[in-house]
């Protein structure tokens, strides 16, 4: 038989001239279908912002993704589809919008998405925190765990903590300021403050060296790093798989993967240890180790743990030092000067210092820490959320299993509820019964801590914090600008941050210079309180 009379071989076929270029075309289709497909269907009537594929609008939110999204909602509405590579999420952009999703079906937005960088190689076999953790009953019995170690009675049996950590920080300031003479960054301080507090509370350990600590600077550096990686626009092998086999990209989040657990196991065992020995003091891990009633696993145990560490860590920082930056600007010392009157108000008698412990009662601070927490959005675009039922937002639904982003920077900029968004004004905050436009003072005045089913648990705990913080140190010192103007803050709320694209703010390092009102008085509180604390 002739050559050309055998039958042809499936592969001979296919690597034919004729039939060659229309297999590569179909393998070429399949491989773009398969990559441009995305988890959840597009959503019909709802607006699509219209994309590329395969990264769909991941390339388009650039470095201030929240500002991008605020922008794309005056054209296509508060809530819009976009996709980010196989991921569609929903964006709600304003105040309202994000109210309904969040508030009103807060039953149906219960859950969190995961992410390939933070839930795959970050966090793999150390367990997620909880406000990485989807929805799930493990995840209920932790959170309701640290919400009861978080409520408003715990909290204020906290403050004996927050008397020894301001002080701290405050005399450090002092002396490191020599007494006004020179200008300094308050950022170490004040990151020194947030995480000796969670230290404390959860392990019973404190930060005993200045802000050169080495635990200190370890915890912070690597927490700050993991939190860069949990970045909503920048990590974008969280949205496109075919990123993942890139070699080498997950070199950094190994690392600090290790480092994390190293820190985590040794507070653990030291506290393990204390237990063991009869040494301990009370503390959040310490009464779940040793209630029986208490039913978790190790691993559930050191998500507390890391979410105690973290969660604080992330955020109070950046809302007290960037709101030290504004005090120091020009408008700022009429904020100073208005909020002292109000102190001077309600203590005339100097006492401020100790009896803001025990009472929340200079509604301006009130106002002054809300105002803060709006104007910074340290969490600009909110952590994300998963749906567990279908949602429906005008004509259309939105089936379970879709991811949602808070747009938090839109709906604290969103002039349709907020009169002078960018202005920076505590008074917004301050009732006066006789406007009636004060919206902001309706319901939730503000979306700082996010809102509805997996609000922040954190929330009185870091309230406190913040109002004894700004209450202190308006009353210890004159903030005033840097000498230098190259020391000078940066105040916009997104530009301020050193890594835009991260989940949360990192402030840009700046000075303010501190003048100190009253040495003698100053010096008094600062003896009190050492006096108060030195038992802890
Ligand atoms: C100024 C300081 C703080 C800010 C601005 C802040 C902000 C937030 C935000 C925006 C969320 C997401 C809420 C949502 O999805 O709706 C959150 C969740 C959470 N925060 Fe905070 N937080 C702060 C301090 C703290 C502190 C001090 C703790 C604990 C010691 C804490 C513990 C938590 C926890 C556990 C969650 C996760 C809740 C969940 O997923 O169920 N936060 N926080």
């Amino acid at each position: 038989m002739a050559q050309s009379d055998q039958p042809q071989s499936l592969l001979g076929l296919l690597v034919s001239p004729t039939v060659l270029p229309f297999f590569l075309i179909a393998v070429a289709y399949t491989a773009l279908r398969l990559l441009d497909s995305t988890d959840v269907p597009k959503i019909k009537n709802l607006p699509e912002i219209p994309g590329i594929p395969i990264l769909g609008n991941l390339h388009q939110l650039g470095e201030y993704h929240a500002r991008v999204a605020h922008e794309w909602s005056k054209k296509y509405g508060p809530v819009f589809q976009v996709r980010m590579g196989n991921r569609r999420i929903i964006f709600a952009n304003t105040f309202d919008s994000v109210k309904n999703l969040w508030i009103t079906n807060q039953s149906a937005l219960i859950s969190r998405p995961k992410l390939h960088t933070f839930h795959t190689v970050v966090s793999s076999s150390d367990g997620f925190t909880i406000g990485t953790s989807p929805w799930d009953d493990s995840c209920k019995a932790r959170r309701k765990t640290a919400a009861t170690a978080l409520n408003r009675p715990a909290v204020q049996s906290y403050m004996p903590i927050l008397d020894y950590e301001s002080t701290k920080s405050i005399k450090e300031m002092l002396l490191d300021s020599n007494y006004g003479q020179i200008d300094i960054d308050p950022n170490a301080y004040f990151t020194r403050f947030a995480l000796s507090v969670s230290l404390t509370l959860n392990y019973g350990v404190k930060i005993e060296g200045n802000v050169e600590d080495a635990m200190l600077k370890e915890i912070t550096h690597v927490e700050r790093m993991v939190s860069n990686f949990r970045s909503t626009s920048n990590n974008w092998a969280d949205y496109v798989p075919l990123l993942r086999l890139l070699p080498g990209g997950n070199t950094k989040p190994l690392e600090y993967k290790k480092r994390r657990a190293a820190y985590m196991n040794k507070l653990l065992n030291m506290l393990k240890e204390r237990i063991d020995n009869g040494t301990d003091v009370p503390c959040i891990t310490g009464n779940v180790l040793k209630d029986p009633e208490v039913k978790l696993n190790d691993a559930e145990i050191m998500s507390i743990g890391l979410t105690m560490v973290s969660a604080g860590l992330d955020t109070l920082p950046g809302n007290l030092i960037m709101c030290i930056a504004y005090l120091a600007c020009e408008h700022g010392q009429y904020i100073q000067q208005r909020a002292l009157d109000e102190i001077k108000k309600v203590y005339p008698n100097n006492d401020a210092w100790e009896r803001c412990l025990h009472e929340e009662k200079v509604p301006y601070i009130t106002a002054l820490v809300k105002e803060t927490l709006r104007f910074w959005s340290v969490i600009p675009i909110c952590l994300p959320r998963a749906s567990i039922k279908d949602i429906k937002w005008g004509n259309a639904v939105i089936p379970a299993g879709t991811s949602f982003y808070m747009n938090a920077y839109g709906a604290h900029y969103d002039d349709s509820h907020f009169k002078s968004p960018y202005d920076f004004d505590p008074e917004r905050y301050i009732q006066d019964e006789t406007i009636d436009d004060a919206a902001a003072h309706r319901g939730t005045p503000h979306y700082g801590y996010g809102a509805g089913s997996r609000m922040c648990i954190g929330s009185h705990l870091a309230n406190r914090e913040l109002y004894t913080a700004f209450l202190r140190m308006i009353v210890a010192f004159e903030i005033v600008p840097p000498k230098e103007k190259k020391d000078e803050a940066i105040l916009d709320a997104l530009e301020c941050s050193q890594f835009p694209t991260s989940l949360t703010l990192d402030p840009k390092p700046f000075k303010v210079g501190l003048k100190v009102r009253d040495r003698r008085l100053v010096e008094k509180w600062i003896q009190g309180s050492e006096e108060r604390t030195k038992h802890l």
